[in-house]
């Protein structure tokens, strides 16, 4: 958690007795967010994961006496409002809100859920609150987030009746909605069935369009990837945010789930969260789609119907989800993304960059070579622990082929020094740098402390890394006027032997060994943090290597 005390945030919402949607949601992500919560309640309903069996609205006076004290003694740095009963209840709201603050300028960020109707289909907002909202609290909010039938609803109003259906629609809807006096407008997609051809269509008529994230076809991660096809019919969820002309789309995979109660209202309430910090609107909302997205997925089960999505995600330590047929590595991919800044930092390093131009100094590459021709006996010998540990002969079947790809690698090595004049002997006498000793160093140390699972973990950061690295440069040199020049590279066995077949095979069994090993022997938090803790050091210690040669010159 930051050094910085939590900034105090406030929800303005209906209370759900179930615990999944409204104040309670609210709450619950504003705590997993690192800020400290304020609830003014609108309503309470008596609520269930099956339904809304019944609301009381708060009395008017009550609900405006809740708000000043609030703002009157505690200094509020975000604000959501969700479901807001009726217009009476919408319209204290905002003016106690101007009144307190004075000017626009000076209401902190607000970000506007409009909440019409519950995924039970029970509704939450009385017909007469929709012009209220619209004129009175929409200009007070920096966002505003309506799903497609919000959206609908809202437009309505303008007159003509509007059907959101594509992603074009939900564009020119953000525009329209824009107009009604918010900073920013969210479309949530949510109820809009996507592909990636339809982002790919939007990317190719508006190349101003962002798409976050960036790298979301192959998520850094190409090493998951089976099938380009199976992505390009995927099913996506895709959020339209504009700021003004700029529009931003977050794309996530659609995860089929019934456990989506209280979704909108967690997914507000991150976003006043990551406002309330300091973000922009378009890093808020980054986070808070993840944030939602990851809390469907690990949802655990609760009540009889629509459950809610888990918030507490980023507090417990995560576990492995079973594998699916759209995430069927699941414990892979969590451990990059836990490390995706660090992996990234890995895997497109300035010294790959530099080797797949071509234009990496030979000083450097050789100084690689050579440390990594010293770094792969400690791997060999990790692996031999490995085989030690090892109770069935197909672990230590596995483990032992893995000891004899190194030594195929290592020679591979010792043609690369040969062509350069650089022989055997030479290699050998090379004094071992620092990083080469760490990294070497950790691997055995957590291979004599620790459990094989520990062990795999470590010596997993640097077989997936490289195949990552073969297979993004491969993709990249395949683009027409690509950056990567494999015509004349020096390096380009490299890259070859890196993606090719041989290499990318001992990559899949390394991911097949780790996804294996959790399905098999699900870890418990604590030693589920400890793998993460380990394959986030290795992947450190990858990019120090690397750090290591260029820092040559
Ligand atoms: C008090 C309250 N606020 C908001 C929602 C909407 O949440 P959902 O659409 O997930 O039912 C709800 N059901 N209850």
């Amino acid at each position: 958690m930051d050094s910085k005390p939590p900034p105090a945030v406030l929800t303005i919402a209906g209370s759900d007795s179930g615990g999944g949607a409204g104040i309670q949601a609210d709450l619950k992500a504003f705590t997993a967010f690192g800020c400290y919560g304020t609830s003014v309640i609108t309503a309470l309903t008596a609520q269930n994961t099956q339904g809304v069996q019944g609301v009381h609205p708060t009395p008017p006076e009550f609900l405006e006496q809740q708000l000043t004290s609030v703002l009157d003694d505690i200094e509020i740095r975000g604000m959501k409002t969700g479901m807001l009963y009726d217009a009476e209840h919408t319209r204290r709201i905002a003016r106690t809100l101007r009144a307190h603050y004075g000017d626009v300028s000076k209401v902190p960020p607000l970000v506007v859920d409009p909440v019409a109707v519950s995924t039970s289909g029970h509704v939450l907002l009385h017909e007469d609150a929709v012009s209220v909202m619209i004129e009175e609290l929409f200009p007070l909010a920096t966002l505003i987030t309506p799903n497609k039938p919000e959206a609908e609803l809202l437009l309505s109003r303008k007159g003509a009746s509007v059907k959101i259906e594509t992603l074009e629609d939900m564009i020119a809807a953000s525009e329209k909605l824009l107009a009604f006096g918010s900073k920013a407008v969210l479309v949530k997609g949510g109820h809009v069935s996507l592909t990636m051809a339809d982002v790919h269509r939007i990317s190719a008529a508006h190349p101003e369009v962002t798409i976050v994230p960036e790298s979301f076809l192959d998520e850094n991660m190409e090493i998951l990837q089976v099938n380009q096809e199976d992505l390009a019919s995927r099913q996506l969820v895709v959020d339209v945010l504009r700021e003004g002309e700029k529009v931003t789309l977050f794309v996530s995979p659609r995860i089929e789930s019934s456990s989506t109660h209280g979704t909108g209202c967690t997914l507000s309430a991150v976003i006043a969260s990551a406002l309330a910090k300091g973000e922009s609107v378009v890093e808020a909302t980054r986070q808070a789609t993840i944030y939602t997205h990851v809390g469907i997925e690990t949802a655990f089960p609760v009540g009889r119907g629509h459950g809610p999505l888990n918030h507490m995600h980023n507090l417990l330590p995560r576990l492995v989800p079973p594998p699916t047929a759209s995430n069927p590595h699941p414990l892979t991919r969590i451990l990059i993304q836990s490390s995706r800044e660090t992996w990234k930092a890995y895997v497109e390093h300035d010294f790959v960059k530099q080797l797949a131009r071509g234009t990496l100094p030979r000083e450097c590459f050789l100084h690689f070579v050579k440390q990594d021709y010293l770094y792969l006996k400690y791997y060999a010998r990790a692996y031999g622990l490995l085989v030690a540990k090892s109770s069935t002969y197909s672990s230590i079947q596995t483990a032992t082929q893995t000891i004899v790809n190194v030594i195929n690698e290592v020679a591979t090595h010792k043609t690369f020094c040969a062509q350069w004049g650089i022989s055997e002997e030479e290699l050998t006498a090379t004094p071992e740098s620092p990083s080469t000793t760490a990294y070497g160093a950790y691997l055995l140390d957590i291979g004599l402390q620790g459990d094989s699972a520990k062990l795999i973990m470590a010596l997993a950061a640097c077989l997936l890394g490289y195949g990552e690295v073969g297979l993004w440069l491969k993709k990249e040199a395949s683009k027409p006027d690509s950056w990567v020049k494999l015509d004349g590279n020096v390096y380009l066995r490299w890259i070859e032997d890196y993606s090719g077949e041989h290499y990318q095979s001992a990559v899949k069994l390394g991911i097949e060994t780790i996804e294996t090993l959790a399905a098999a022997d699900p870890p418990n938090a604590l030693r589920f943090q400890e793998w993460c803790a380990i394959w986030e050091k290795c992947t450190r210690l990858e990019k120090g290597f690397w750090d290591m040669a260029l820092n040559l010159l």
